[in-house]
């Protein structure tokens, strides 16, 4: 348990120095459909500067993926949605994924030692990741409306809580969960115990999750004004724990590149 860990909460308009530790944090929806992505079978996932750099990089690549929030649109193949992604098979593949905000939020940071990119799919084994290294400072970029996402503020508040209590949960995370190719939605199970018994995981979620619910975020998706969404986006973006493992982005060659993270 770390019990002075000092928490910094920021927009990606404030990130002016290198954090040590950075968990940047997207929960609708860029790091839910990451997270999605790796439990499809994706290898890795490449965080593009720009839709044209994302473009030119499945140019040379061209076993490479595109991914892009917003409508389909032409050289891409993916959109940000988990609704969506939960039943592509991803298998050994590179995704290169483009959004506003939350891949926008990792490259902010691409020089910090550890980059944790996070949402509440993956919220405890973030906070397993930061409780076993012990660290004093943590910055949390806050990627959504200039840090006023209130989904991402709450996640973000939540991990740190987390990090900063007992591990309580049962599961021992050995890497990311497989997904059963053409059954969505059918993976390993969750990572904790979300019963709702009162101090149980969910029973200490609830608050930061109705928050999550009620952000504007969720209210444009459920609403169809985003774009390239499918009905059960805010619901899977909302799934506590759906995954046992936490996402590192490290630059390999120069490319800010996602990866499945456990802790030793
Ligand atoms: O795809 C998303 O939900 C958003 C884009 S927008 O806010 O809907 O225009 O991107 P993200 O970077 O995942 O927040
Ligand atoms: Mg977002």
């Amino acid at each position: 348990m770390i019990t002075g860990m000092d928490a910094h909460f920021l927009p990606i308009s404030r990130v002016r120095q290198v954090p040590s530790v950075a968990v940047v944090v997207d929960v609708m929806r860029a790091y839910t459909v990451a997270a999605w992505a790796f439990a499809r079978g994706a290898e890795k996932i490449v965080l593009a500067e720009s839709t044209a750099d994302a473009l030119a990089l499945t140019g040379r690549h061209p076993g490479w993926v595109a991914l892009k929030d917003g409508p389909p649109a032409p050289g891409f193949d993916l959109v940000n949605s988990p609704g969506l992604l939960r039943s592509a098979d991803l298998s050994g593949r590179t995704v290169v994924q483009k959004t506003t905000a939350g891949t926008v939020g990792a490259l902010a940071v691409k020089h910090a030692p550890l980059v944790l990119c996070a949402g509440f799919v993956v919220a405890e084994a973030t906070a397993r990741v930061l409780r076993a290294g012990g660290y004093e400072e943590v910055t949390f970029v806050v990627t959504g409306e200039d840090g006023r996402a209130d989904e991402d503020l709450a996640c973000a508040e939540y991990i740190a809580h987390r990090a900063t209590g007992p591990d309580t949960t049962a599961a021992t995370a050995t890497g990311p969960a497989t997904e059963t190719a053409g059954a969505p939605g059918a993976t390993t199970g969750p990572a904790t115990d979300t019963t709702t018994a009162p101090g149980s995981t969910a029973d200490r979620a609830a608050p930061y999750l109705r928050r999550a619910a009620a952000s504007r975020a969720a209210v444009e998706l459920a609403t169809g004004i985003r774009e390239g969404a499918h009905a059960d986006d805010v619901a899977l973006c909302l799934e506590l724990d759906r995954f046992p493992f936490a996402m590192a982005a490290t630059l390999e060659d120069g490319l800010m590149v996602l990866r499945p993270h456990t802790p030793h």
